[in-house]
């Protein structure tokens, strides 16, 4: 798990490690990190170097001295300003230096463009020269390395503004918002966390990480039996959604569940014709997966009302998520997409995509649920305020039925004893690596039948 901080915890998690060790040289250590993070992930040949007028800039030109050691390296200072004890030392190190016409010509032979125009100081967007060499980069197809973040992007944010699109970023100690948070976290390319001695803050906002997923998934044992490993009853689809009932299964039974109950309306031939290990009807269970293909039928509700009744936490989905009953659910599990959340919210979509973390927030504070915000970045809040952001996926799972799919995942996890705000993070990044391992146009149900090897892999990477 990583901690996700803002500018302003970075800056003072910096200046802790400053008054301790006066005279330290973190700026070293960071530009050296450039340095070797450019050389693994660049072909050798020339390097051209963006560097802006503040410390960003210092770590790019502390990295420029370094590569020349062993490639020709050129400098542009983007807004004529440079680091002053940076430039010298690339001067010194043989560094040339080019102008913006210069260093657009310089695109043709480079191997590689670093980015240090600037970094926790951006103000969103770029000036006009950067922002055509930015254009230029991409157009020319160059690897970009942005040093922090790419330059153009709000570090607190996951806002897109004019950038950099960063095929690699090098960041420090931890993970700021924008890395995290799309669409400013799809500029980031491959995001490097590197250590250089500044202790990161505990904070309320994290990213998961796989490791954390295979070290929560719920394997089974030799004492394990199916009532142990956990009983998910499912009441999902409708005469009009038949699909979203097997969907809601399918999802349950790849992710482990002991027992699958269904209770909904499908007809059960069609459910068992699909599941046969399925078992039609009520009965005891540890968790219940609510709404999904529900359809706006009657009796919303009081279908979920009696669901309470069984005193056992449900995932709830879609349609289920406008009848909640009164009171708190301690324990349950919400799953909207952002125009669920703001109808949920009776605010705009546009709002809930401009503030995600404010309003999954209020939602799990209000309901007392943990809420799993869908979406490109999948956000999942409990009532305390904490948010844990999901291991981020492929955009391939953008597609109806997907969120069917993750219902039933997240069931099973609730009913073998994960605690609601973890089912969500777990069963929505199980999803997405099983999506990142088989790229493609997968239907979301062939997505659910490769969930099984993703966890086997990933538990295999579990030392024991
Ligand atoms: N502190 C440390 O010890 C360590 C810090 N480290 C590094 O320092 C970085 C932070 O450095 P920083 O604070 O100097 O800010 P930085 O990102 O260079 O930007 C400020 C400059 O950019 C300018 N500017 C901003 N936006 C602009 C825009 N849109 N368009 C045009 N100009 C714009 C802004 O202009 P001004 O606002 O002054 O007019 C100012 O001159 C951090 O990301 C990391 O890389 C590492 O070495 C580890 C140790
Ligand atoms: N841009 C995206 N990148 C990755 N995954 C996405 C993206 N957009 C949506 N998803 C995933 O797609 C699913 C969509 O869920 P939802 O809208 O509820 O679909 P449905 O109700 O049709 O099943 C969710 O699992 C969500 O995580
Ligand atoms: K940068």
């Amino acid at each position: 798990m990583r901690a996700v901080i803002s500018a302003a915890e970075m800056r003072a998690a910096e200046e802790a490690v400053f008054a301790a060790e006066p005279g330290v040289d973190l700026m070293g250590r960071a530009a050296a990190e450039v340095a070797r993070i450019a050389r693994v992930t660049s072909p050798p040949g020339p390097v051209l170097v963006v560097a802006g007028p503040g410390n960003n800039g210092g770590d790019g030109l502390f990295a420029a001295a370094d590569l020349a050691a062993d490639r020709p390296v050129v400098v542009w200072l983007a807004m004529e300003r440079g680091h002053e004890d940076g430039l010298a030392a690339a001067r010194a190190a043989g560094c040339a230096e080019v102008d913006a016409l210069g260093a657009l010509d310089g695109l043709a032979d480079a191997a590689l463009v670093i980015d240090a125009v600037t970094g926790l100081g951006s103000r969103p967007g770029l000036p006009d020269e950067v922002a055509t060499f930015a254009a230029a980069c991409e157009a020319a197809a160059v690897p970009v390395l942005a040093v922090d973040l790419p330059s153009g992007l709000d570090a607190d944010s996951g806002r897109a503004h004019p950038s950099f699109r960063a095929h690699d970023t090098v960041t420090f100690a931890t993970v700021k918002p924008c890395h995290v948070q799309a669409p400013a976290a799809d500029r980031c390319g491959r995001v490097h966390v590197v250590d250089i001695g500044v202790d990161v803050p505990a904070t309320s906002l994290r990213q998961a990480e796989e490791s954390d997923v295979a070290a929560w998934w719920p394997a089974p044992h030799s004492a394990s039996d199916k009532y142990s490993r956990g009983v998910v009853m499912v009441d999902t689809g409708s005469a009009q959604y038949q699909g979203a009932a097997l969907l809601s299964v399918s999802g349950a039974l790849h992710a482990g569940a002991g027992m699958v109950r269904y209770t909904g309306r499908v007809p059960s031939g069609l459910v068992l014709s699909r599941f046969p290990s399925v078992v039609m009807g009520e009965g005891r269970a540890q968790a219940m997966v609510l709404g999904s293909g529900w359809g706006d039928g009657e009796g919303s509700e009081g279908r979920v009302s009696a669901a309470r009744l069984h005193g056992v936490p449900a995932v709830v989905d879609a349609d289920a998520l406008h009848a909640l009953p009164a009171g708190r659910l301690d324990g349950w599990l919400l799953t909207p997409h952002a125009g669920e959340l703001a109808r949920m919210l009776g605010c705009t979509r546009a709002h809930v995509e401009a503030e995600p973390l404010v309003c999954v927030r209020e939602v799990a504070r209000h309901t007392g649920a943990a809420v799993l915000l869908k979406g490109a970045t999948q956000y999942v809040a409990e009532p305390s305020g904490r948010v844990t952001v999901a291991v981020a996926g492929p955009g391939w799972t953008a597609q109806a039925g997907s969120g069917d799919v993750l219902a039933g995942i997240c069931g099973s996890l609730l009913a073998a004893g994960l605690p609601a705000w973890r089912a969500g993070v777990v069963g929505a990044s199980v999803q997405a690596i099983t999506a990142a391992r088989n790229p493609g146009p997968h239907p979301p149900d062939e997505l659910a039948r490769r969930v099984p090897a993703t966890v086997a892999e990933l538990l295999a990477s579990v030392p024991q």
